[in-house]
C-alpha cells in the first residue's frame, strides 16, 4: 500500500503540490487527473523520489521512502513516460534489459524475458535488433511499457502514457494496457488530464486542483457522488459519455427495464 501524507511541493512561494493526503491500495489502478499545472506529474515524480516533498511523507507498505536510496527505490517502481522516451542508441533488446542488467540477471534469463515481453506488448520477436528510431510511437509505447515490466516490479508509474500517440494507436494501446495479465496484480498510478481516459482505465480516480486532492473515489462515486463544486464542474462537459463509462452495461439495460414496466 501507498500512503501519502501531508505532501507538500514549493517551488519557490508557489504551492505545485499542497498538503496532499491520499492511501492508494495494493493491486490499485489509480488515474491521477487534473488540468494542466494541478500538479499531477509532480506527486507521480515524488513517489519515485524524481522530486524530493518540501515536507510530508510517503510510504510503500509502511515503509518511509527516504530510509531506502533513490536508485534501489527505483528498481521496484515502474516508470513509463511519454513516447519518445526509449534510450536512442540502445537496440530495443537493450532498452528492455536495461533494469535485469542492474539487478545482474544472467544473460539467457535477461534474452528470455525479452523474448517472453516482446509477445505479450504484441512485437515480433525481430524487433529485439531494432532501434527506437525505426518504430513507430505506437510500437515505442509498447517497448516503453515491456522495459518497464522487464524485472516485475510491484508498483508501475505512468506519466501521460497514450498522450503523444494518434486516436487509433492510442486506443490500441489502452486496449493492451487493460488486457496485459501482467498488469492487473500490480499497483498502477497513472497521470492523464484527459477525462475519458481517466474513467475508461482507472478503477479509482484521484481529482487534482492547484496542488490540492479534490476527491479520489471510484469513477461513479466522482460522477454520482461529487465532493464538492469544482469536482461537479470539472466532469460537467463531458456528463454522459461518463456516466456510460462508469456505469456497468447491466445496469443500464436494468435501468432501461424498469423505465420500461414504469411507463406500461
Ligand atoms: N521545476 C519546476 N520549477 C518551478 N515550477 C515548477 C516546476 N515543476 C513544476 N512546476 C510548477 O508546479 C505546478 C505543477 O506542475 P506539474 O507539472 O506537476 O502539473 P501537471 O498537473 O502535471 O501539469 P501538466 O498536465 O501540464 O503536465 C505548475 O504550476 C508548474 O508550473
Amino acid at each position: 500500500m501507498i500512503s501519502i501524507q501531508q505532501v507538500t511541493k514549493m517551488y519557490g512561494p508557489k504551492f505545485a503540490v499542497d498538503q496532499l493526503s491520499m492511501e492508494i491500495a495494493q493491486g490499485e489502478h489509480l488515474a491521477l487527473l487534473g488540468a494542466s499545472g494541478s500538479g499531477k506529474t509532480t506527486l507521480l515524480r515524488m513517489i519515485n523520489r524524481l522530486i524530493e516533498p518540501t515536507c510530508g511523507t510517503i510510504t510503500i507498505n509502511g515503509e518511509d521512502l527516504t530510509t531506502q536510496p533513490a536508485h534501489l527505490l527505483r528498481r521496484d517502481i515502474g516508470f513509463v513516460l511519454q513516447a519518445n522516451s526509449l534510450f536512442p542508441h540502445y537496440t530495443v533488446e537493450e532498452n528492455i534489459s536495461v533494469v535485469p542488467n542492474l539487478l545482474k540477471w544472467d544473460q539467457q534469463k535477461t534474452q528470455a524475458r525479452v523474448t517472453e515481453l516482446l509477445d505479450k506488448v504484441h512485437l515480433p520477436a525481430a524487433y529485439r535488433n531494432r532501434y527506437p528510431h525505426q518504430l513507430s510511437g505506437g510500437e515505442g509505447q509498447r517497448v516503453n511499457l515491456a522495459r518497464a515490466l522487464a524485472a516485475n516490479p510491484p508498483v508501475l508509474l505512468m506519466d501521460e502514457p497514450f498522450s503523444a500517440l494518434d486516436n487509433i494507436t492510442r486506443t490500441a494501446i489502452r486496449q493492451l494496457f487493460k488486457e496485459l495479465e501482467e498488469l492487473k496484480s500490480k499497483t498502477i498510478i497513472m497521470v492523464t488530464h484527459d477525462v475519458q481516459e481517466a474513467f475508461e482505465m482507472g478503477d479509482s480516480i484521484a481529482l487534482l486542483q492547484n496542488g490540492k486532492l479534490l476527491q479520489k473515489g471510484k469513477p461513479a462515486d466522482l460522477l454520482y457522488h461529487p465532493a464538492n463544486e469544482a469536482v461537479k464542474e470539472f466532469l460537467a462537459g463531458s456528463y454522459l459519455s461518463l456516466a456510460l463509462a462508469a456505469t456497468p452495461a447491466e445496469e443500464i439495460w436494468q435501468w432501461l427495464a424498469d423505465k420500461n414496466n414504469k411507463r406500461s
